[in-house]
């Protein structure tokens, strides 16, 4: 390139100097023209000399002129070339550059690809982790459920416990003695004097046995240990019903509600925290809950509905219906959708404070009356396309105390008849429960009829007897005692058998679906 230049500047010089040669020769014409003197052959040769180099020097101008042309075309070609080149490499960059930044843009892109990659891969397997882990949870606690249906069955699906009042002072009386080895027994001891003053003093010993024996001085927590598995079972789908049967002031409204006190709340408001606690539990699993409570009294075989606001002159009277699923309900009876453990408290609030305004109208209504809360659980496992459905119904019975027929007469001859009716019907109606008869005799009584979705079938009962621990309490305490004795003996051969057949069948055929289907037959009810 730099050749290429330096040639036009070469014949630009030689073009200078032909011209100086010229300006010289023209300078000695003219000094000759003023000399004439001087010798005329000399002058023409140098003249003619002189041409010749200027002729040279033009011809040299003129070669150097073309060359400096094709130089110049030369140059312009290289210079054309260069752009040309330029614009080549140009191109050259900018693709390069372009490829680059196409090569980086594809390496980012395949960088995030291979990141996204990563991480969808990472994801999708913790994905299946989780699911992994869903299914083992759910499959578990399906599991949690079989076993502790399982258990409770074993247990026996109507247990009896007996719970003795503490005397007013505190401790237990002379004639009540329970069994200190196993928490089962409990003896009522009768000590009759002699009549003629001959003969030592006789003491006549009524021995009974329950599945739970709790002593005065069992706390409420304690007791409701027993019962909170049954409330687990509410949740897991199985109806429950819980009763306190016993005299009055024998400590059946102590146990099923107890004090206000944390320690000594009863078991509603224990089963009601559970329930909650539990459900919260579970909705970490796809579970969702609703609950529905109702609160009603059952006075003289005519329903009240405790958890009534209006005016009392506008109360409106309720019957019990089936539905078309053959579920029993109430009407115009408060259904009340509860969300939580405050709320259930208030409605018993309520339910309370309308027992005692009929409780002042009427003196010791309340120990003449029934009350049944219910809680409607309904569980829907979404996910899993699973739904399940369920009753926890807690009642605290009137007094069992039988009256002495002469001495009651109008309104409370019609009270005793309605309570020992629908009492003895209770009895008649577990009886015949547990020993599995065609017939059961739900809709002789309010109280059995309207508990008739909570009895039997997949349901768990249990029932409280609750003794007065005074000694002139004893002829109610051993009729108390005689009536759960019987519930309780009724269902005690029942279950023997079952369980033997269960064994039997454990180790023919080492599984539980089997005998759980075909000889518990007692589902939770998962529609
Ligand atoms: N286990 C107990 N420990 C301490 N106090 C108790 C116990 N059981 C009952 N009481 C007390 O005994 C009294 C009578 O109990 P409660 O009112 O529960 O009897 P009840 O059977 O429900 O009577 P009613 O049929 O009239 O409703 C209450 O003051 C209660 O606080």
């Amino acid at each position: 390139t730099l050749s290429n230049t330096a040639r036009p500047l070469r014949a630009a010089g030689a073009a200078t100097v032909a011209a100086t040669e010229k300006t010289k020769l023209k300078t000695l014409l003219l000094c000759t023209g003023g000399t004439q003197k001087r010798n005329p052959w000399d002058l023409k040769g140098k003249v003619s000399d002189m041409e010749d180099k200027v002729r040279n020097y033009q011809m040299k101008v003129k070669t150097l002129n073309q060359e400096n042309e094709v130089l110049q075309d030369s140059v312009s070609q290289s210079q054309r070339k260069m752009v040309q080149v330029e614009k080549e490499l140009q191109i050259q960059r900018s693709q390069i550059g372009y490829e680059g930044y196409f090569i980086w843009k594809i390496k980012v892109q395949l960088g995030i690809l291979l990141l996204k990659l990563d991480s969808e891969e990472e994801v999708r397997s913790l994905k299946e982790t989780v699911a992994q882990q869903k299914d083992e949870i759910y499959a578990g606690e399906m599991e949690r459920r079989r076993l502790h249906n399982t258990i409770q069955e074993l247990k026996g699906n109507i247990r009896v416990f007996c719970r003795v009042r503490p005397l007013v002072g505190g401790g237990l009386p002379k004639h009540i003695q329970l069994a200190t080895s196993d928490n089962k027994a409990i003896t009522l001891a009768k000590t009759e004097e002699s009549h003629t003053g001959k003969t030592a003093d006789t003491q006549k010993n009524y021995n009974f046995s329950f599945d739970r024996v709790f002593g005065p001085r069992t706390s409420q927590q304690e007791v409701f240990e027993e019962i909170s598995l049954l409330v687990q079972s509410a949740l897991d789908g199985y109806n429950v019903c819980c009763f306190a049967y016993g005299q009055t002031g024998s400590g059946k409204t102590y146990t099923m509600e107890g004090d206000e006190f944390d320690e000594t709340r009863g078991v509603i408001p224990r089963a009601v925290q559970q329930i909650f606690k539990a459900a919260g539990k579970l909705g970490e699993q796809g579970w969702e809950f609703t609950f529905t409570a109702s609160f009603v009294e059952i006075y003289n075989e005519t329903l009240r509905d405790l958890l009534y606001t209006g005016k009392s002159s506008k109360r409106p009277e309720h019957e019990i219906r089936k539905t078309a699923s053959n579920e029993v309900t109430i009407t115009n009876l408060t259904y009340e959708r509860v969300i939580n453990e405050d709320q259930v408290l208030g409605l018993i609030a309520l339910a309370n404070q309308n027992r005692s305004t009929a409780q002042t109208a009427q003196n010791d209504r309340s120990s003449r009356s029934h009350s049944v809360f219910q809680l409607d659980i309904e569980g829907v496992n979404a996910g899993r396309d699973v739904k399940c459905k369920s009753t926890l119904c807690l009642v605290d019975l009137a007094g069992s105390e039988r009256m002495v027929k002469s001495q009651s007469q109008g309104d409370r001859f019609k009270e005793m008849t309605a309570i020992n009716g629908s009492l003895s019907n209770l009895g008649i109606v577990i009886a015949a429960l547990a020993n599995k008869e065609s017939y059961v005799p739900y809709r002789n009584s309010k109280l059995t009829y309207l508990l008739q979705g909570c009895l039997g079938g997949n349901s768990k009962t249990l029932m409280f007897v609750n003794i007065a621990p005074e000694p002139d309490s004893f002829g109610e305490t051993l009729n108390s005692l005689r009536f759960a004795s019987k519930v309780s003996a009724v269902l005690f051969p029942v279950f023997i058998g079952q369980s033997t057949l269960m064994m039997f069948m454990v180790n023919q055929s080492h599984t539980h679906i089997h005998f759980n289907t075909s000889v518990c037959n007692s589902y939770p009810r998962f529609v």
